[in-house]
């Protein structure tokens, strides 16, 4: 089943979490783009909600299919938030932020009283790692903060800290909230919880993608169909 068709199912399963009345985050991504278009057919059905999305993209989305938004100041605390993954380890450890807005996602999903993951069935890893963790970073002083960045990776017992500046058609990626990622390729991260400590003592890091003690479900979904991992239980 082609990839896509994975996170439309695994979006869909999460739906049926969604019940009339609640504030919802809206996470950023491909994933999190089925949610939010699956939601808004629920909301042209007449379910009442109201979003908050984690991402200018995800705004722009929301507004062009009719959801309704609002800030997360306005809505107060979240009743669910939905989103993507990069990948989720075990306790539901995840990696986040290959589309650059992990810093309003964690920011919103620590507003919300649940947050569920939804990803196609490759996402699950039993060590965190292979995909480059995001860390987003002031544009002062970037230099200095990336040698202490692969510091801190080493510090933390990462090998290979390599750290690369990611660009978007030739240029800085700026994200949301205008600040700058390194990708940090560790290849594995044996103890996720002490890098995030290390890297969180680096002056100039506003956020790193690692969520951890967030996700209280992983929706995922395989060619065999979908399974729920609940927290504690993987
Ligand atoms: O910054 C982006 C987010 O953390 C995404 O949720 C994550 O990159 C997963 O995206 P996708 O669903 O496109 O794989």
């Amino acid at each position: 089943m082609p990839p896509e068709d994975l996170k439309r199912r695994a979006a869909a399963h999460a739906l049926t979490y969604v019940t009339d009345g609640m504030r919802l985050g809206l996470g950023t991504g491909s994933t999190a783009r089925h949610f939010v278009e699956l939601l808004a057919e629920k909301v042209r059905d007449g379910l009442t909600i109201l979003g908050v999305p984690t991402s200018q993209q995800t705004l722009e989305q929301a507004v062009s299919l009719g959801v309704p938004i609002a800030t997360l100041d306005e809505a107060g605390e979240l009743d669910l938030c939905v989103d993507g993954a990069d990948e989720i380890g075990p306790g539901l450890a995840l990696v986040k932020g290959g589309g650059g807005a992990l810093l309003r996602e964690k920011i919103v999903a620590r507003a919300a009283r649940e947050m569920v993951v939804i990803a196609d069935a490759s996402k699950k890893v039993d060590v965190l790692g292979r995909f480059p963790l995001p860390i987003e970073v002031v544009d002062f002083g970037v230099v200095s903060i990336e040698r202490h960045v692969s510091e801190a990776v080493r510090a933390a017992g990462c090998e290979g800290p390599v750290t690369v500046r990611r660009d978007r058609d030739g240029h800085p990626f700026v994200t949301d909230q205008g600040h700058l990622i390194l990708d940090a390729h560790l290849g594995r991260i044996p103890d996720p919880a002490r890098l995030a400590r290390a890297l969180e003592e680096v002056p100039g890091v506003v956020e790193h993608g690692l969520f951890l003690g967030l996700a209280r479900r992983a929706v995922l979904a395989g060619p065999d169909g979908v399974i729920v991992l609940e927290h504690g239980s993987f």
